[in-house]
């Protein structure tokens, strides 16, 4: 069952919700004295969520790898309850690292002034990764029942059921550039693309009709979970405006790398693009040709294991007043990721994402970093075939104690790579689908407006968070998801939870009547022509105005 708010700002008709949501914001202002002036602001705006879930197709690119086989493998265990036996006994499919399907919400209090927790797919409508048709392309020509065992993540056992349904789908061919991925991917290198820049791009945006009118697709989303690239450059004339980068392909310019021409096709043809590398794929002309368009981006780079965990240690470490100096992030892993990794030009596309992640955190600290000096960090990563798609993280993180002490906090986590990867996965494609059905009207505006191109939403999945120009980077883990908590509220109405429990603090009941200024906004917008009454729980009555069930 899903959430039904009762709210005179909240409308349920056939296909909408409609929320009149009030914005609450702080203007501050740093004076010559270095005292802080505060203004709280509240904008009015009407947030209006598209009902109708969409029939959705996932394109992947690098659909043969390691993730592309594991996230394709998950669907369909799930979409057919495949149970499996292991030595620990049998095991059931779930979609365990999904926030969207194992992930909850602080809702309110109940009667008994308990928090009352629901699934986050239950507080707006989202497609369900159980009916998400899968599609892609890969440079290997392996069939995905193949490619599966090729990636040695999933149990035998298991693998045994799928192999009947993965058999038959082999990767569509991709565009093959040998000097944006590491050479030793050569050899994997049987399902390329002949012809111009150009030719390839017009063959993916035909594969991605062809996946849409096959599939009898509402949708298709596009996700990069291809190897990591080197990062191209960005240059005047090649790619820092839409008609550059796209004469650019047209001339068939070496430096526009795979994963930028996959970003442009998804473009032109309306689909989402979505990237799970640490490469540059959004160059200034890309980012120009989805504002053009009116087509969402979001990226860089999976934000699963290792960086995760950093995003909120160092967040627990800041907040509470402890200086981070040193902080040391080694690991190992055996998968082709790890083998293409190995290859200095892709590790460093790796490192410059997984360094990135403690800048906001620092930056909130003045006292800790009043030097603006920021934490040593360091990013190892090894290939070690042995250990296959099982990365094994370590990390140390050194810090400034009370009265100049140190705190040394060692680390050893084991990231099972594409376990950890492939709900992330199915999250960024869900969150996406449902960015595209919400649009936001400001009172002061008489048009209603989408998000912005870049989804930075989408943070909460990501190491390296692309974000709209101007616009902060929060790489604070929890930030990033009350972030996506509290957009998904105001779709329904609802104000971001803000764990004062007031109530029980000063031990007075709170009055159930609507608050001042949800008061006020009714009456400014009563109608006319649906006259009704609203009665507040203390039997007041209030004005005239339309309300949900009138
Ligand atoms: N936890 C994670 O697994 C994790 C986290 C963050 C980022 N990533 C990134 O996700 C990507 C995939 O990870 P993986 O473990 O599945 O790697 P993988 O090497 O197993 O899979 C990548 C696949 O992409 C294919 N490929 C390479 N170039 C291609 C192209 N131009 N077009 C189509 N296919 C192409 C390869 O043949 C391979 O099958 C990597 O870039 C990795 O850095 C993974
Ligand atoms: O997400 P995370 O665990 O911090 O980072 C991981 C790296 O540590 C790993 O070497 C790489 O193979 C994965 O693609 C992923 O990027």
């Amino acid at each position: 069952m899903s959430v039904k708010v009762h709210s005179p700002n909240v409308v349920y008709t056939e296909d909408c919700i409609e929320s009149r949501y009030e914005y609450n914001t702080t203007s501050v202002s740093v004076n010559s004295d270095g005292s802080y002036s505060a203004i709280p602001r509240t904008n009015t705006m009407l947030f209006k969520t598209d009902t109708c879930v969409p029939r959705l197709g996932m394109m992947l690119v690098g659909l043969g790898g390691n993730n592309g086989t594991t996230v394709t493998a998950g669907i369909l265990a799930n979409k057919y309850n495949m149970c499996w036996n292991t030595k620990d006994g049998e095991k059931k499919p779930n979609y365990f690292g999904s926030i969207t399907q194992a992930g909850t919400v602080g809702l309110g209090m109940d009667a008994r002034g308990e928090e009352v927790h629901v699934p986050f797919n239950k507080i707006v409508p989202m497609v369900h990764p159980n009916d998400i048709e899968v599609d892609g392309w890969d440079i290997s020509s392996m069939n995905m029942a193949d490619a599966m065992e090729r990636a040695r993540v999933l149990d035998y056992s298991l693998q045994k059921q799928l192999r009947p349904y993965l058999e038959k789908i082999v990767p569509r061919p991709s565009i093959y550039c040998p000097d944006f991925i590491a050479a030793n991917q050569g050899d994997r290198a049987d399902n390329v693309l002949a012809g111009s820049k150009q030719e390839m791009m017009e063959k993916i945006r035909a594969d991605i009709r062809d996946f849409k009118e096959k599939k009898n697709l509402d949708k298709v989303i596009v996700l990069w979970t291809a190897n990591t690239e080197r990062f191209c450059d960005v240059t005047e004339g090649l790619n820092m405006t839409a008609e550059e980068l796209l004469n650019s392909i047209q001339n068939n310019e070496e430096e526009v790398s795979p994963s930028t021409i996959f970003a442009v096709a998804s473009i032109l043809e309306g689909c989402t693009y979505i990237n799970g590398s640490p490469q540059n794929t959004f160059v200034p002309g890309v980012i120009e040709l989805a504002e053009m368009e009116g087509v969402y981006i979001a990226g860089d780079d999976f934000k699963s294991g290792q960086t995760k965990y950093k995003s909120v240690l160092v967040d627990f470490l800041v907040g509470a007043g402890i200086k981070p100096t040193s902080i040391v992030s080694y690991n190992h892993l055996g998968n082709n990721d790890g083998k293409n990794l190995s290859s200095p030009k892709q590790f460093r596309s790796k490192e410059i994402s997984k360094s990135n992640v403690v800048d906001d955190m620092v930056e909130s600290n003045k006292i800790l970093y009043a030097d603006g000096k920021k934490p040593d960090h360091t990013v190892v990563i090894k290939y070690v075939p042995y250990v296959a798609d099982s990365k094994r993280a370590l990390d140390e993180y050194i810090s400034e104690i009370f009265m100049n002490g140190t705190n040394t906090i060692v680390c050893h986590n084991t990231c099972e790579d594409s376990l950890l990867a492939s709900p992330l996965i199915l999250d960024l494609v869900i969150l996406a689908e449902l960015c595209e059905r919400i649009t936001v009207q400001l009172d002061s505006e008489p048009q209603s407006r989408r998000f912005t191109s870049i989804l930075s939403i989408l943070s909460y999945l990501l190491k390296a968070p692309l974000v709209p120009a101007g616009t902060p980077v929060v790489n604070a883990l929890f930030k990033q998801r009350s972030c996506i908590e509290n957009i998904l509220k105001a779709c329904i109405g609802l104000q971001p939870g803000n764990h004062m429990l007031l109530e029980h603090k000063i031990g007075a009941p709170l009055q159930q009547g609507f608050s001042m200024s949800t008061q006020a906004n009714l009456m400014k917008h009563a109608t006319t022509t649906h006259k009704s009454k609203i009665q507040h729980s203390n039997g007041q009555t209030h004005g005239h105005v339309k309300t949900p069930s009138q």
